[in-house]
């Protein structure tokens, strides 16, 4: 199955706020028609809207056997959310959550023991084809219906398949929060700009361009980032005086992001609960 199956049988997605809209942009973008595509939201977005003049299914009954059904509504949502697409368990549909901590055995509750079901961890830069989203299946969920959901999330970057869905928490951990620790990062180096003196637009251009430019070649190096890190660090240079403070065992990002990680990863573990 691949993306003209999903453009054939259709696709419903349950949520389309953040995470959802990142997706379907991706899709579209990717050339899946909008009149393949349902979307269940309560309140749609003026971007939705317009989309049905395109010939986007919005809040309309669902279609009998779509081939995927994207459950992106919050994990407290989910239980409440779920009835609405409550029939396509009958149906060959395969149901992809992206939600983050709530675990396969959960939907298997849901939506019965015979359905298929694929959890994955997508990431926002999705919204510009740049994502990495991971992904595991539960026993009912063929290899056909695997390679299916990744051709669809690959439309919107990176895709990894796992077969351990206990990794699930530190993956969302990492990439899944991962974009907003850097957009994060972005804001206090622009502010750190400011306070050194610089105009607040020339230091909000410096840092995004800078770690844009960072990520860039991070991927498309051959070298690994630490080689990066040091080929920026001149002997008794600015990097080194600047890495003093950053790499501080005690102080410095790496005790900082350990324990970033290790909320996230834990926040998942409990969401699942
Ligand atoms: N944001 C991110 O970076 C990532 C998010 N995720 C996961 O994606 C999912 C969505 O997150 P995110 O997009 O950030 O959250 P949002 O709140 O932005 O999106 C959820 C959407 O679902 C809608 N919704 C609420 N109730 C229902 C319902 N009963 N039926 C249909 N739709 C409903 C919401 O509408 P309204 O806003 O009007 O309530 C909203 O548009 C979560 O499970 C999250 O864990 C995974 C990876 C990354
Ligand atoms: O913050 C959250 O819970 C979601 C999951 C990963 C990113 N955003």
């Amino acid at each position: 199955m691949s993306m003209q199956s999903i453009e054939a049988r259709g696709l419903v997605l349950l949520g389309c706020g953040k995470m959802g809209s990142a997706m379907l942009e991706g899709w579209l973008a990717q050339g899946l028609s909008a009149s393949s595509i349902t979307v269940i939201d309560p309140y749609p977005s003026a971007r939705l809207e317009a989309l049905q003049a395109e010939g986007l299914h919005l809040n309309t009954p669902l279609p009998k056997a779509p081939a995927v059904c994207l459950l992106a509504v919050k994990p407290q949502m989910m239980a409440e959310a779920l009835p609405q697409i409550g029939d396509l368990a009958k149906a060959d549909t395969v149901f992809l959550s992206i939600a983050a901590g709530t675990s396969i055995d959960w939907f298997e509750g849901a939506l019965g023991r015979r359905a298929p079901i694929i959890r994955a961890m997508p990431n926002t830069p999705a919204a510009v084809g740049r994502g990495i989203t991971a992904l595991v299946g539960n026993a009912q969920a063929s290899e056909a219906q695997m390679a299916m959901a990744e051709s669809l999330l690959s439309a919107v970057g990176q895709t990894v398949r796992i077969e351990d869905e206990t990794m699930m928490d530190a993956i969302t951990g990492v990439s899944g929060s991962g974009p907003a620790y850097v957009f994060h990062m972005i804001e206090t180096m622009a502010a750190a700009g400011v306070a050194e003196g610089l105009p607040e637009d020339l230091a909000m251009q410096l840092a995004k361009a800078t770690v844009a430019g960072a990520g860039v070649l991070a991927m498309e190096a051959d070298e690994d980032p630490s080689q990066l890190r040091v080929n920026v660090t001149s002997p008794q240079g600015t990097t080194a005086a600047g890495l003093e403070v950053l790499m501080d065992h005690q102080t410095g990002l790496p005790p900082l992001i350990k324990r970033t990680v290790a909320a996230a990863a834990e926040r998942s573990r409990e969401l699942g609960k």
